[in-house]
């Protein structure tokens, strides 16, 4: 089959001016269709990612030994080993709202640099997302309904976001269908992704087809994740992902997780489910949500099999 058959055209939303109304509806249908989509004007400079992605380096580029330094059984568990979410992946964890200190503990562990530029940039990027953030969620408040915005911001403010940079290492040989990252589905409201000119992003139609994004030049992936989708009582959706490994280079990838704050208790207004709508979750605590992820070893991030309806949606298991 030919590549090109199994991509798809995503939407791309200009984040920078407001959105009309035809702009409003095609978002909505991408969010119910495929919860991906694109953004453009972000704010995020050639620049600034470049510097991110060489100083990243300097950290994946370490002994084993030293990186282990900050891997899950020292005290900041900054680091991801391999073998751990898959043979082919690590990654190094930075989380708000202080990225720069956060960043700074593993520099310090890694690196043992009192004040690293690493810690510099993060700061930037992480502030960066954070704006972005809030305003992608304002964008998907509205494409619910115009009047949302203002009314359901407040649930939202105290949401915080993490970056997760990722190095994906391909084997020696590349057969068919590699995955890099397994199949899953986001924990966050939402996730926005900056992937490089490699590609192997894929998302899984409700039909169960692996259809390709594509890697665009200045553009990032924008993704809903399970919090959301349960706000939403559904209307947004958090589809399955999962990255696959295609050519024989390193792949590099910026995830940022946005999430509601552990103790908010995530339930959708009865104007978000409607008046003949069936309300398809129970009321849960992230932070339990977040718990169950991550001890159920079927519900990891990184090996997933549970998700948010599998946790509280018994209603919509009943229904079915
Ligand atoms: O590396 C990517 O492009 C996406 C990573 C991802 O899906 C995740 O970290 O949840
Ligand atoms: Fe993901």
């Amino acid at each position: 089959m030919l590549a090109s058959k199994t991509s798809i055209q995503l939407p791309v939303f200009d984040v920078s001016k407001p959105l009309t109304p035809s702009c409003l509806s095609s978002l909505s249908s991408a969010c119910e269709e495929w919860g991906f989509f694109h953004i453009i004007n972000h704010g995020i400079s050639k620049e600034l990612y470049n510097k991110l992605h060489f100083l990243s380096y300097q950290l994946f580029d370490l002994p084993y030994e030293q990186k282990l330094k900050a891997g899950p059984s020292s005290n900041i568990k900054t680091y991801t080993p391999h073998f751990i979410a898959s043979p082919f992946f690590e990654s190094i964890r930075v989380s708000g709202p202080d990225f720069f200190a956060s960043a700074q503990s593993s520099a310090e562990v890694l690196l043992n640099q009192p004040k690293s530029e690493f810690s510099e940039v993060l700061r930037e990027y992480g502030l960066k997302m954070r704006t972005l953030s809030n305003k992608i969620i304002e964008m998907l408040l509205m494409c619910l309904r115009e009047d949302f915005e203002k009314k359901f911001e407040p649930e939202f403010t105290n949401s915080e976001g993490y970056l997760r940079i990722n190095n994906y290492s391909p084997p020696e040989i590349i057969e068919k269908d590699v995955e890099g990252l397994g199949m899953h589905t986001d924990m966050s409201c939402i996730t926005i992704v900056y992937q490089d000119a490699i590609g192997g992003l894929q998302v899984r139609s409700k039909e169960g087809k692996w259809m390709d994004i594509d890697p665009c030049e200045e553009t990032l992936v924008v993704n809903i994740g399970d919090l959301m989708q349960a706000w939403s009582n559904g209307k947004l959706r958090s589809s399955e992902h999962r990255v696959v490994l295609k050519e024989q280079r390193n792949r590099f990838s910026l995830a940022f997780f946005w999430c509601f704050e552990d103790n908010k208790v995530v339930f959708a207004p009865d104007e978000v489910v409607g008046e003949k709508g069936l309300r398809g979750y129970r009321p849960f605590l992230c932070g339990d949500y977040m718990k169950f992820r991550e001890n159920s070893e079927k519900g990891k991030f990184e090996k997933v099999g549970f998700t948010v309806k599998d946790f509280a949606g018994s209603l919509v298991a009943k229904s079915k």
